[in-house]
């Protein structure tokens, strides 16, 4: 596992989010979460995130400890990995405990819910910075959730990495919240944050750096390929890239992304994802066979991509 990172990394690899693989009785399976790991790396992507497709918002703190030195035993030498924490005050203290006796570089904050304050939520992450001394990569996904003067001070402070962005807008809107998250810390310390279509106009039209993605973890080499066309600026080859990716993306948009990433990982034959975590469940019945298909043509996709 790599243990030092700088801005330059969010641009280097698709941030992927897989989901976590648990036997039934909801212990980690270690060799379902290797065989996702081995798949994105063998695809060419080295960044892998355990946050809002892992459900990390629920990992009981009494197994924080043991199931990130499991993740840590699965990567590569050279992978960054990045745990979360949060999305409460307190319970990042408790994870501050953990993480600091390890070597991770770069936690994700899932985003926090009222009640709370901004300069609460400031005094919050500089709290748990001091206590581990790990820098924090902020999960925004509401408009406003933390203003952008924050933002920069927490940055030149050292307490925070940088920015997950996933504030839907309609295609074509303007986004003056993330042009001023841009003019307080760099588009540099920024990456689109909710797959790879909306990575397009991110990376193409406001400069963002990198993207995070989930059909990623199905499609690792396909999604390496469409960073690739966006870091040129190949619009054109980005679109046509995203093809494959579309029937998926279309059914965890209509039904739940995190629920129905769980299950395409498994249904594609990829790795036994196992139960979802509590108070997520699975995806209905009537859906599966739909979600088997996109998971499997996906999966085609890729092997074809990679034998071309
Ligand atoms: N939510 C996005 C990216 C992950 O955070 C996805 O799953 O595609």
């Amino acid at each position: 596992m790599r243990t030092t990172v700088t801005p330059a990394d969010l641009a280097a690899a698709v941030m992927a989010v897989p989901p976590l693989a648990r036997h039934a009785d909801g212990t980690f399976n270690d060799a379902a979460n290797g065989a996702l790991i081995r798949h994105l790396e063998a695809g060419g992507v080295s960044t892998i995130l355990y946050g809002g497709n892992a459900l990390a918002h629920h990992w009981p703190v009494s197994v924080y400890a043991d199931w990130l030195d499991r993740l840590e035993a699965l990567v590569e030498a050279d992978t960054w990995l990045l745990p979360s924490v949060g999305p409460d005050a307190g319970k990042m203290m408790d994870q501050a405990a953990v993480l600091a006796d390890r070597d991770f570089p770069v936690a994700l904050l899932v985003p926090m819910s009222p009640p709370l304050t901004h300069d609460g939520m400031g005094d919050a992450l500089r709290a748990f910075y001091d206590a581990c001394g790990v820098q924090l990569l902020v999960y925004i996904k509401t408009d406003g959730y933390m203003p952008a003067d924050l933002l920069g001070a927490l940055v030149a402070e050292g307490v925070v990495f940088g920015v997950k962005y996933a504030v839907p807008r309609a295609e074509g809107a303007a986004d003056p919240y993330l042009d001023a998250l841009i003019a307080a810390i760099g588009a540099e310390r920024i990456i689109s944050g909710f797959g790879e279509p909306p990575a397009v106009p991110h990376l193409l039209d406001q400069g963002l750096a990198g993207f995070t993605a989930g059909c990623v973890c199905i499609a690792p080499a396909i999604s390496t390929a469409i960073l690739a066309a966006l870091k040129t600026g190949d619009r054109a080859e980005a679109t046509r890239l995203l093809e494959p990716i579309l029937p998926l993306e279309v059914l965890r948009n209509g039904i739940n992304e995190i629920r129905v990433l769980h299950a395409a990982v498994a249904l594609s034959g990829l790795a036994q994802t196992g139960p979802i975590l509590r108070p997520s469940s699975d995806i209905p019945d009537d859906r599966r066979a739909d979600v088997a298909e996109a998971a499997r043509a996906l999966l085609a996709a890729e092997r074809a991509f990679r034998a071309a």
